[in-house]
């Protein structure tokens, strides 16, 4: 029976998306390093803290200061500076390994989840590379064994995507929130859950892209009878009438 289920294989890591959204971020240094760090935070919407003397700062970082992107501290690190318990996360960037491994210690001792970059003892999690396309992310991770690998990894992953991968699934997004709209009922989850897998499967990206609001409107009519029409279906059904909006949401008068 055990033949059936998957094969452990240890030594990965949790590969999670977390939301830092509006949470507190201490980032320490402000180098090239520093810059990256930022920037990822940053598209994560995080509230970002930098603490690093003005004159060691990478122009990026510089500039994110400047346009007021990140709160700043021209200063060097200090304990202290750990103590809002609203700090979820501290990213050390610091070229000073006796400084990054007394904050590693601290933010062990406050319980605080810490990155201190290339020093992957004292990291609760790793960075990884990262390719963005609207919504969709990938993230490659080598478990510490080749950074630059991870790299070419996620540049290949990258230029083998369909072009528009990313807005196929932003109006993917937008078409689950109209369902939820239509069919609110946690009775409703798993047909809801079936018939957008089968939108998914079934739409070609091309398609997908094209869906304006009243495709999505009109799409959303096939639910109830838990029918998945193609796009040019529903384009020619509006043309013979054939799917009316009768302003109640939820079921699909054919005629
Ligand atoms: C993916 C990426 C994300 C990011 O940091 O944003 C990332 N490193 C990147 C680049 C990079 N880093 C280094 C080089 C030089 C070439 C080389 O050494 O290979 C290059 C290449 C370059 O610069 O192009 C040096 C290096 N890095 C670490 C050590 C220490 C050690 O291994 O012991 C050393 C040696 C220092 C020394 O020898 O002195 C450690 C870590 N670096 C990680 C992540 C984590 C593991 C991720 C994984 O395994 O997949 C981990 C464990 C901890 C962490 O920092 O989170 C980013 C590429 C992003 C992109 O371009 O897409
Ligand atoms: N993981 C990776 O991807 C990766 C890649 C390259 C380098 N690194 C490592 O990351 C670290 C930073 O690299 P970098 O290129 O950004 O370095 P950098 O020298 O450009 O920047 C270091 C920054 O830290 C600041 N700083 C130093 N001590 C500080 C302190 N006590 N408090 C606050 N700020 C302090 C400096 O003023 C400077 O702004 C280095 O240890 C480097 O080896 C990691």
């Amino acid at each position: 029976m055990s033949e059936s289920f998957p094969e452990i294989q240890g030594g990965g890591s949790l590969i999670l998306a977390w939301q830092v959204r509006n949470k507190k971020v201490l980032v320490i240094g402000g180098g090239e390093v520093a810059a990256g760090r930022i920037l990822n935070l940053l598209n994560a919407d995080a509230k970002v803290t930098v603490i690093s003397p003005r004159d060691g700062l990478n122009p990026e970082v510089a500039h994110r200061i400047e346009r007021k992107q990140v709160e700043y501290h021209d200063r060097r690190f200090e304990p202290s500076d750990l103590d809002d318990p609203h700090i979820t996360m501290v990213l050390t960037a610091i070229d000073d390994p006796e400084a990054s491994t007394t904050i590693w210690k601290l933010c062990k001792e406050r319980k605080i989840a810490a990155n201190i970059a290339d020093v992957p003892p004292e990291c609760d999690f790793y960075f990884g590379s990262v390719h963005r396309d609207g919504p969709l992310q990938i993230m490659v991770s080598t478990n510490g064994n080749g950074p630059k690998m991870a790299n070419i990894v996620r540049r290949r992953i990258a230029a083998s995507l369909p072009p528009k991968m990313g807005d196929a699934i932003s109006k993917v997004g937008e078409l689950r929130k109209r369902l939820r709209k239509v069919a609110p009922g946690n009775d409703e989850g798993p047909k809801r859950m079936q018939w957008m897998s089968k939108v998914c499967v079934q739409w070609t990206l091309e398609d997908l892209c094209e869906m304006d609001e009243r495709d999505m409107d009109d799409l959303l009519q096939s639910f109830a009878p838990d029918k998945v029409p193609s796009l040019e279906q529903i384009r020619l059904g509006e043309e013979s009438g054939e799917y009316h909006f009768d302003g109640s949401f939820g079921w699909a008068c054919v005629v």
